[in-house]
């Protein structure tokens, strides 16, 4: 089977085998492989994003009894073979600018015998996303997975997406979404945005909320059903829903957080901001709902492992109700004593009655429905003394 003219290597992840290019020949000076160096994009690393993405394809499969993805953004082509083997996608469109990609993409769809179920297209994303000839008709899943923003994606990928269906965004520019670039953020999401200690949860926020303001232009309705932060980007899958009743409701989910330096955080629903604001940092429009839906529940329950425990996780999360989270080192600094083990302080808060969890993106950040004066008692009380 001819192949790539550069020196490749056939690995395996998930079901599914594939040929990439060789990672020995592009690591950095420390040793360690840089994918953006390599002719086409295959980051190891995003396993994990992967297999989330999988795991929810085989949920709405099982939802629709039926799976067709469209992979705007495909790189190696790993993404949609993972579809097709391991969600029982039905028909896959995996897309990329690049020629080398595409040929790529063309030589793992053999290597997997995949070619009845697995389609290539050499063309420009938005190009194909705004043309029904171009993709061939709507999809059950729209999956953007490009080199930092989506949002240049996002109206074309709603677009290109069926009622009921998902589509799901990977934003890996987390120095816009997490407020250490404000401007940035200003540009990309239209959002106000600065550093605060759940500044991940903000980010997987500002996004949702970014994300449900640019399809109710076209009175589609986008709802979570998992998202998260993780290593080093945010992940949104959503459900598209049609209907200027749906938009309203998923418009009210909308609203800001006043953070003051003492950490009492003030949650204003509503969007835009009323006339009236508390003082503090401004932080939004946020999405102030929950994060996952009934698809990661079932997703959790059909595959094992770390993305079941992680999908329970995020679920548990969802069920404290509250769109932020205590830092505990910044709690204890702000009470000028020793931090405390955030394991402890869960216990400790559980134990009065609350509810309490880590936060996925930070082991160190306490989720809790307890008021902000009881959180800062059991930090003082667990504090160990010098
Ligand atoms: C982050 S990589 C994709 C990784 C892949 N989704 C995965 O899961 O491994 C982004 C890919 O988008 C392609 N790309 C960048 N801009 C594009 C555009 N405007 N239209 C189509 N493809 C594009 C690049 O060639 C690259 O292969």
């Amino acid at each position: 089977m001819s192949g790539p003219d550069y020196p490749i290597e056939i690995i395996e992840e998930g079901k599914v085998k594939l040929a990439v290019p060789r990672m020995s020949d592009y690591l950095r000076p420390d040793g360690v492989y840089e994918p953006a160096h390599a002719p086409v994009f295959y980051n190891p690393k995003a396993k994990f994003n992967r297999d989330v993405a999988v795991a929810m394809g085989a949920a709405l499969k099982e939802r629709l009894g039926r799976l067709e993805v469209l992979e705007p953004l495909a790189g190696s082509g790993v993404r949609s073979l993972r579809y097709a083997v391991e969600a029982g996608a039905d028909k896959v469109l995996a897309v990329d600018a690049d020629p080398k990609a595409v040929e790529l993409i063309k030589y793992n769809i053999r290597l997997n015998k995949l070619e009845d179920k697995v389609k290539v297209l050499l063309a420009e994303a938005n190009a194909v996303l705004h043309s029904r000839e171009l993709r061939g008709g709507y999809y059950d899943l729209v999956d953007v997975d490009p080199f930092g923003s989506p949002m240049p994606f996002a109206d074309g990928a709603i677009r290109a997406a069926r009622r009921r269906g998902l589509v799901a965004f990977t934003a890996t520019d987390t120095a816009p979404l997490t407020g250490a670039r404000p401007q940035s953020a200003l540009r990309k999401y239209g959002a106000s945005v600065r550093r605060t200690p759940f500044s991940k949860e903000v980010a997987i926020r500002v996004l949702i909320a970014a994300l449900v303001r640019v399809a109710a232009v076209r009175e589609v309705a986008l709802k979570p059903e998992a998202a998260f932060f993780k290593d080093y980007y945010v992940r949104a899958h959503l459900t598209v829903e049609r209907g200027a009743r749906r938009v309203e409701e998923a418009l009210s989910q909308l609203g800001y957080l006043f953070y003051r330096p003492d950490y009492s955080v003030e949650v204003v629903r509503g969007y835009p901001l009323p006339e009236r604001v508390p003082e503090g940092t401004a932080l939004g429009p946020l999405w102030l709902g929950p994060l996952t839906g009934p698809l990661a529940k079932r997703a959790a329950e059909l595959v094992g492992g770390e993305v079941k425990r992680f999908l329970e996780h995020l679920i548990e999360e969802d069920s404290v109700g509250v769109p932020y989270s205590y830092k505990v080192e910044r709690v204890a600094s702000i009470l000028k004593v020793n931090m405390p083990s955030p394991k402890l302080v869960v216990e400790e808060l559980r134990a009065a009655g609350y509810k309490a969890l880590l936060a996925h993106y930070d082991h160190t950040s306490v989720k809790t429905d307890a008021p902000a004066e009881e959180v800062f008692k059991v930090v003082k009380k667990l504090s160990p003394r010098p």
